[in-house]
């Protein structure tokens, strides 16, 4: 029986997480839900605190303060209760490596009761072509294919999935994403980690951004895009690699007198965000011009969750 108050429909409740190591917070008061029949994404820098979260919601570390329910149990005291209806995929896979991915998946799908078709799941998460491999010699992709299968063949009620599709070839990132959209309408609760905004953007219901280990933001994708400053679109343009951003920024302020947040995320492609207008675009390209710079690309566009995630933990390395 649920042992907890947890909303109807809440898979997944951590509140006032807490987790110290070395004498540092690095989970430090963090609340977060999930739903049956939803995908949360949980999106944050390097070291924000999301794996930390994540494996303490598996029972895998013990909080240092707070409380997690998990489907109303308590993930570390309850785990052998837990274990039959919670999938975890690992972040570096956790698969023992002297086996043969066929026998491994055979093995974990007889532990359940009610396990899926395993040629089926084999079939579409393309694991026939290695089910004769020992784990060892999978590649990478390969490894977090034969992962996935193995969280969610025993038909759990939650799953969590850390990074699940990082490393893996467009094919297998949309055969992944596919798995995940049916686990939504089977009914189960969805729980992933991702630095892949189209992921994040594609299959969330709900979106939690940790940094420094607290949720700074929560809500759908197209609340959190519409929330924030800079509502107004973007511009992105592509031109020559190191643009004196500031000179732009303080000639494009000079236009309005409003606030211009250029930036190059990464060399030769630029944000400009402010109050974008008609005027806007003839003050850039005029600028560009005066700098003898062609652009290759100059677009507008809506708010992305890459901006919003870039607007709310920084552009400054991890
Ligand atoms: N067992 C541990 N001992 C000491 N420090 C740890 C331990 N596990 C995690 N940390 C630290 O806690 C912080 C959060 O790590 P965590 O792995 O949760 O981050 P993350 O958000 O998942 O990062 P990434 O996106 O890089 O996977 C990091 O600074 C990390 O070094």
């Amino acid at each position: 029986m649920p042992t907890t108050d947890a909303p109807s429909g809440a898979a997944v409740v951590a509140r006032g997480l807490r987790k110290t190591y070395g004498g540092r917070d690095v989970v430090d008061g963090l609340d977060l839900q999930a739903t049956a029949g939803a995908v949360t994404a949980v999106l944050g820098p390097n070291g924000a605190g999301k794996t930390t979260t994540v494996e303490c919601c598996e029972g895998l570390r013990t909080p240092d303060g707070g409380t997690v329910r998990v489907l109303g149990l308590d993930p570390v005291a309850d785990a052998v209760r837990l274990r039959p209806r919670v999938g975890v995929m690992l972040q570096d896979g956790g698969l023992p490596t002297g086996v043969r991915a066929g026998e491994m998946l055979r093995h974990v799908a007889a532990m359940y009761a009610a396990p899926r078709d395993l040629g089926e799941l084999s079939a579409r998460l393309g694991l026939d072509a290695f089910a004769r491999t020992t784990v060892r010699r999978l590649s990478g992709g390969q490894r977090q294919r034969l992962a996935l299968a193995a969280a969610v063949v025993g038909r759990p009620e939650v799953v969590f999935l850390d990074e699940p599709s990082a490393g893996l070839d467009p094919q297998s990132r949309h055969a992944v994403w596919d798995l995940v959209r049916e686990l939504r309408a089977e009914g189960v609760a969805v729980v992933l980690t991702t630095h892949l905004m189209a992921e994040a953007e594609d299959l969330a219901d709900r979106v939690h951004v940790v940094d420094h280990g607290r949720v700074i933001a929560s809500g759908s994708v197209p609340e959190l895009v519409a929330s924030g400053p800079g509502t107004s679109p973007t511009i992105r343009l592509d031109a020559r690699p190191g643009l004196d951003v500031d000179a732009l920024q303080e000639h494009l302020g000079a236009l309005d007198g409003g606030t211009w947040t250029v930036a190059e995320p990464s060399p030769g492609e630029y944000t400009v965000a402010g109050r974008t207008g008609p005027a806007t675009l003839a003050a850039l390209t005029a600028w560009l011009a005066d700098h003898d710079v062609l652009a290759r690309r100059i677009a507008v566009g809506r708010r992305t969750l890459e901006d919003v995630f870039l607007d709310l933990t920084g552009r400054h390395l991890r």
